[in-house]
C-alpha cells in the first residue's frame, strides 16, 4: 500500500511542488503488476499493450520494485540523453551478481555508473570501438581474414560430410551455429588476446558453448529478478550460472592471461606504458599497473565480459543468415554485391565492408527485426520524465521493441527489407542511412561499446558464407526466432547449404 501511495503522488525534487507520478495499473500485494507481463509472450509486447491504455509513459510495480516504462522516441531520448546522468544505474538482479563472481559491478554492462567504470570504459573503447583506418582496425581485418579461411574450410568439410547422406542434387543440412560461435570467439580472442584456438580443441569448444548458454540465459526474464525471496527455488539454476562463469574464468586465466602476464609483466624490469600493449589483454595488464583503483579481478572480469561479446555477434550472424535464407531475393543481392566487389577472384574481407552497403543494410535489418532489448536503467537520483516524478531507485524500461517494429516508425514494418536503410546520394552513390530512432545499440552515456566489433564480425562471416554457398531454410527444420531477442538457444535450427559454382576457393 505504501508503494502504491508513493507511486501516485510525490514532491517534485527541485521545487518541492506536488508532482504527479506516471499513471499505471493498480499493483497487487507481493507481486505488484508482474502478472500483467505474463499475459503476453514477451514483456515488451505487454509494455506496448499497456501503453495503449495508460499512455507512452506509465508506471508499474514489479514485485516491490517501482518501475517506469517509456514507449516513444522522445521519452527514450529524455532518459538516455537529456537526463542520461540521472539514469545511469542498473537493476540489482541476483542473476547478474551470480554471473560476475557475486558482484555485478565487476561487469561493465551491469555495473552502476562510477569513476572506476569510466576509466575501465576508456581503455575498452579504444580496443572495442576500433576506428576505420586505425591500426587496431587493420589488426581486426587481418585476424578476421585468417578466421574466415579456417571457417570456410570447416564449412566445406561439414557440407561434404552431410552430403554423403543426402540425395544427389539436394543441399546439405548443417548445424552451423556452434561453428559460427567458435569463429566469432576466435575473431575476438585473436583481436583482443592475439590467441587463436583450433575448432578441434575440446576445452575451447566447451567454453564457447558455455558463453552461448550464458548469452541465452542473460536474455531471459525470470520472476526471481523482481521477487528475490524466490531465490531458494532457483538455487540449482543460480549455482549453474556461477559454475559456468567460473569455468570460463579459469580457461581465460590458464589459456590466455598467464602467457600475457609472463611475457609482459614478469618479463619487464622497468615501467610499463601503453605503447607496449600488443592487444587489449596487454592494455588491461598495463592499466592495472598504472591505476591504483584497479584490482586484478576487475581486469579478469573485463576481459571475460568483452570476450563474451562474441556470443552476441554469433547469434546476430545466425539470425541474419536465417533471415537471408528465408528471403532468397536478399541473398541474391548480397551475392551480386560480393561478386562485384571481389571480382570473383578472392574471398571477401572486412576491408570490403564500405563498398557493400546492401550487405550492411541486411545486417541492420536483422538487428531491427530481432529488436534486442536495451538493458534496463535505474534512476540514481529523484528526477522527472516528461514532467512526471520518478524516484531514485526506480527501474526504467526502454520499450525499443516499439521503436524497432512499430508501424508508426517503419513502412511495412513486418517485412524484411534491407533497402529501407539505403539512400542514393546526388552523386549516385548508395549509402547506408539509419533513421535517428533506430538505436539497436542504445545511445547516451551507457551506449554499447561493442558495435563496431558486432558489425565487423557479422559482416565478414555472413558475406563470406554467401559468397561460397546458396543458403536456404531446410523445410524439415523451420526457423524459430524469439520476439525482442537477438539470442537463439545454443541448440537451434540447422540451415541448408549448397556450394555455389565459380567462386574462389578459400585460401
Ligand atoms: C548483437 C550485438 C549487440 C547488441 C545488439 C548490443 C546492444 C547493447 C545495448 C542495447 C546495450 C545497452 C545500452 C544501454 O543500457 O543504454 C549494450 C551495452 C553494452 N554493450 Fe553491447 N550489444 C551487442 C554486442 C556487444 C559486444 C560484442 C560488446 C563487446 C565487445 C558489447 C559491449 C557492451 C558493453 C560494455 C555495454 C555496457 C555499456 C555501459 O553500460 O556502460 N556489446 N549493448
Amino acid at each position: 500500500l505504501a508503494v502504491e501511495h508513493r507511486r501516485r503522488r510525490g514532491r517534485h525534487p527541485a521545487d518541492g511542488k506536488d508532482t504527479q507520478r506516471p499513471p499505471g495499473p493498480k499493483a497487487w500485494p507481493v507481486i505488484g503488476n508482474l502478472h500483467l507481463l505474463g499475459e503476453h509472450s514477451n514483456p515488451f509486447l505487454a509494455f506496448t499493450a499497456l501503453s495503449k491504455k495508460y499512455g507512452d509513459i506509465f508506471s508499474m510495480v514489479l514485485g516491490s520494485s517501482p518501475c517506469v516504462v517509456v514507449n516513444n522516441y522522445d521519452l527514450i531520448k529524455e532518459v538516455l540523453i537529456t537526463k542520461g546522468s540521472h539514469f545511469g544505474g542498473r537493476p540489482d538482479f541476483l542473476r547478474y551478481h551470480k554471473l560476475f563472481g557475486g558482484d555485478r559491478n565487476n561487469s561493465l554492462a551491469l555495473c552502476d555508473w562510477s569513476e572506476l567504470q569510466k576509466t575501465r570504459r576508456q581503455v575498452a573503447r579504444l580496443y572495442c570501438s576500433p576506428r576505420l583506418s586505425s591500426l587496431h582496425y587493420d589488426t581486426l581485418t587481418r585476424v578476421a581474414a585468417t578466421e574466415v579461411d579456417h571457417f570456410l574450410d570447416r564449412v566445406a568439410s561439414m557440407t561434404a560430410t552431410s552430403m554423403k547422406t543426402t540425395r544427389a542434387g539436394q543441399p546439405a543440412t548443417v548445424h552451423i551455429k556452434p561453428l559460427i560461435q567458435a569463429a566469432c570467439a576466435n575473431i575476438f580472442s585473436g583481436y583482443m588476446c592475439s590467441t587463436r584456438f583450433s575448432y578441434d580443441d575440446t576445452a575451447f569448444v566447451h567454453i564457447v558453448r558455455l558463453f552461448d548458454e550464458i548469452f541465452w540465459e542473460i536474455n531471459q526474464g525470470y520472476a526471481v529478478d523482481f521477487l528475490p525471496w524466490l531465490a531458494p527455488c532457483y538455487r540449482r539454476h543460480m549455482g549453474k550460472l556461477s559454475s559456468w562463469a567460473m569455468e570460463i574464468r579459469s580457461f581465460i586465466l590458464t589459456r590466455i592471461m598467464d602467457e600475457h602476464r609472463r611475457r609482459l609483466v614478469e618479463g619487464e624490469d622497468g615501467e610499463l606504458d601503453m605503447d607496449m600493449a600488443r592487444d587489449f589483454t596487454d592494455a588491461l595488464l598495463i592499466q592495472l599497473q598504472e591505476d591504483p583503483h584497479l584490482e586484478w579481478q576487475h581486469i579478469i572480469f573485463e576481459l571475460e565480459d568483452f570476450l563474451g561479446g562474441h556470443s552476441a555477434v554469433g547469434n546476430l550472424t545466425m539470425l541474419s543468415l536465417a533471415a537471408v535464407a528465408a528471403n532468397p531475393e536478399v541473398a541474391s543481392r548480397i551475392q551480386a554485391e560480393v561478386d562485384s566487389v571481389t571480382g570473383g577472384t578472392r574471398t571477401v574481407t572486412l576491408a570490403d565492408r564500405t563498398d557493400m552497403p546492401y550487405t550492411e543494410a541486411a545486417i541492420l535489418e536483422a538487428l531491427r527485426v530481432a529488436s534486442s532489448p536495451i538493458v534496463p536503467h535505474v534512476a540514481t537520483q529523484d528526477t522527472t520524465i516528461a514532467g512526471y516524478q520518478v524516484d531514485k531507485g526506480t527501474v526504467v524500461f526502454i520499450n525499443n521493441h516499439e521503436l524497432n517494429t512499430g508501424e508508426a516508425y517503419w513502412e511495412q514494418a513486418s517485412k524484411f527489407r534491407p533497402e529501407r536503410f539505403l539512400q542514393t546520394g546526388k552523386d549516385g552513390v548508395v549509402q547506408v542511412v539509419k533513421p535517428a530512432h533506430f538505436i539497436p545499440f542504445s545511445t547516451g552515456k551507457r551506449t554499447c561499446i561493442g558495435q563496431r566489433l558486432v558489425q565487423s564480425g557479422s559482416f565478414v562471416l555472413l558475406a563470406s558464407l554467401l559468397q561460397h554457398y546458396n543458403v536456404s531454410v531446410d523445410p524439415k527444420h523451420p526457423v524459430v526466432t524469439y520476439t525482442a531477442s537477438v539470442a537463439l538457444p545454443p541448440d537451434t535450427f540447422p540451415l541448408a547449404f549448397a556450394p555455389r559454382e565459380s567462386v574462389p576457393a578459400p585460401a
